[in-house]
């Protein structure tokens, strides 16, 4: 059984006992989020990361969720992509397409992937410029604070390190305040080039969820939820700068990954 979801001042912490259990939760919410959206504004704007989240989301290509999610109306971005070929093992389309989109009816002209043949610098600012078209005709709202697309839903991993989408620790990529996409050449983890969403971008979306398993991760997790003065201690840590403006955040966490919480502790007293 799931812990209850846990409300706290970093939004809500999903704590479960199996992956089995977490992934069932993960796709509920997708499904949920998703008929909202479509029942709201017509369609579901939806970015993914990579990673071991798309694993996580296989229960969506089976019964139910394969026939009553409304699979025309999904519009699919990536909130982060190593620049190497669409077929290429390390491609986060690829892994979300073999996982996942080959196997339900999504309209081709809805998957917005990267621009492979493209430089780093010269894919990210295509991504942003296709963003752009795609507000423009409301296929993805618009912010009206930050003046950036508000995607229905933002889903991102999270590595030990607490880096987020390619939003890497005290990486210069965190400061960017202007673009909607950019790009890095030197991440930490391989492969070194990637473009990624900015922070007010995913700091805009309706909806943001980070998914983390592992015990391997619970350090991190400390870091980015509890309150430890972490703001003093590790300003640029990723994880911790995802902060919607307006929009929730949701954290599902397997037990060994929320091993190190204190904010559980409390909540339990
Ligand atoms: O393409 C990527 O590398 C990512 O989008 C990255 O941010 C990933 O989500 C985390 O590193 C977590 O990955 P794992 O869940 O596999 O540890």
């Amino acid at each position: 059984m799931a812990l209850p979801g846990v409300h706290t001042d970093r939004g809500e912490l999903r704590v479960h006992e199996s992956l089995e259990e977490l992934s069932t939760d993960l796709v509920d919410y997708i499904a949920e989020l998703s008929e909202a959206s479509v029942k709201e504004r017509g369609v579901f704007a939806i970015a993914l990361s990579g990673g071991s989240l798309i694993g996580l989301m296989g229960k969506l290509c089976e019964a139910p969720y394969s026939k009553t999610v409304d699979w025309a109306k999904w519009y699919i971005f990536w909130a982060d992509e190593r620049v190497v070929a669409k077929n290429h093992a390390d491609s986060n389309y690829k892994l979300a397409k073999d996982g996942l989109l080959s196997k339900v009816p999504i309209v081709p002209s809805h998957v917005h992937s990267i621009n492979d043949s493209l430089s780093a610098e010269e894919a990210a600012d295509e991504y942003g410029f296709v963003i752009r078209q795609l507000v423009k005709t409301r296929m993805v709202s618009v912010s009206d604070i930050s003046d950036c697309p508000k995607f229905d839903l933002i889903l991102l991993g999270m590595g030990t390190d607490g880096h987020v989408a390619s939003l890497f620790p005290d990486h210069s990529v965190l400061e960017e305040k202007e673009e909607w996409v950019t790009f890095i050449t030197d991440s930490p983890k391989p492969p070194p080039e990637r473009i990624t969403f900015t922070l007010p971008v995913i700091n805009s979306a309706s909806n943001v969820a980070v998914v983390v398993t592992g015990e391997s991760k619970a350090e991190a997790v400390h870091l980015a939820i509890d309150d430890v003065g972490a703001d003093d201690c590790c300003p640029s840590l990723p994880s911790r700068l995802v902060q919607p403006t307006k929009g929730q955040l949701v954290w599902f966490l397997d037990k060994p990954a929320a091993s190190k919480l204190k904010s559980l502790e409390f909540s339990s007293e």
